[in-house]
């Protein structure tokens, strides 16, 4: 069991999304930018918690969401954390390092922990992707939801920033605000700013529930 105040550390790409919530931070949490990507995001999130000790990671941005189930704006918390492109193609189709018998591609956050915050802030919950390649087609966008059905979103860095907190043994949430539709690429339809207001909005409400967090639970 933990304290009533959790030590957070939340991890964002770049420092507008860090900015987006740091407003609504309560006092035991940080926010960091760690960088676009899974491998920035692993190597800066390892550091922040190399520095400091957290009882929770918390991988926080903007993000793609598969339409229809996460329209633009909406929330996505994520009960899985998948990276969808660390494997192997072959003749018969992409399998996953798992399968080829190394390393992990999932990462599964606390259940309960994630039911509530999706409560409290009205986020959707499913799978989030991470991805190292922004996904530009809807044959692509389609590929990932057959290998990956319940897929509500994708990003650049959870996995990254999920790795850094298991090799610290500490759990991790991510939370994706939807700025663009994953898909074929059309940026007058990006909606960073609303996406960044909605991501604040949830950190807002995030505080009475992480304070009644117990770790083990
Ligand atoms: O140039 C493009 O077509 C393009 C489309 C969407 C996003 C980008 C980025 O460079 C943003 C990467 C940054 O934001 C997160 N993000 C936001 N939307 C997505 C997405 O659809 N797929 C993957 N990542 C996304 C990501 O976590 C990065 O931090 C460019």
């Amino acid at each position: 069991m933990i304290s009533a105040s959790p030590r957070i550390l939340v991890a964002t790409a770049v420092p507008a999304e860090r900015d987006a919530v740091a407003g609504s931070l309560p006092p035991y949490a940080d926010a960091v930018a760690v960088g676009v990507g899974p491998a920035a995001a692993a190597a800066h999130t390892a550091a922040a918690l190399a520095r400091t000790p957290y009882d929770l990671v918390i991988s926080a941005g903007i993000g793609g969401g598969f339409h229809p189930d996460a329209p633009l704006g909406s929330l996505v918390l994520a009960d899985e954390i998948t990276a969808a492109d660390l494997g192997a193609e072959t003749p018969d189709g992409f399998l996953p390092v798992t399968e080829l018998g190394f390393g992990a591609v999932t990462h599964r956050p606390p259940l309960s922990l994630v039911r509530e915050l999706a409560g409290a802030c009205g986020a959707l919950t499913g799978t989030v992707l991470t991805v190292s390649t922004v996904t530009g087609s809807a044959e692509r966008a389609a590929e990932l939801r057959r290998r990956h059905p319940r897929a509500l979103a994708e990003a650049m860095e959870g996995f990254g920033v999920a790795e850094a907190a298991a090799a610290y043994a500490l759990p991790v949430l991510e939370i994706r605000a939807v700025s663009n539709a994953v898909g074929p690429r059309d940026r007058a339809a990006w909606r960073i700013g609303e996406a960044l207001g909605a991501l604040g909005g949830a950190f807002g409400k995030f505080a009475p529930v992480l304070e009644s967090w117990k770790r083990h639970d």
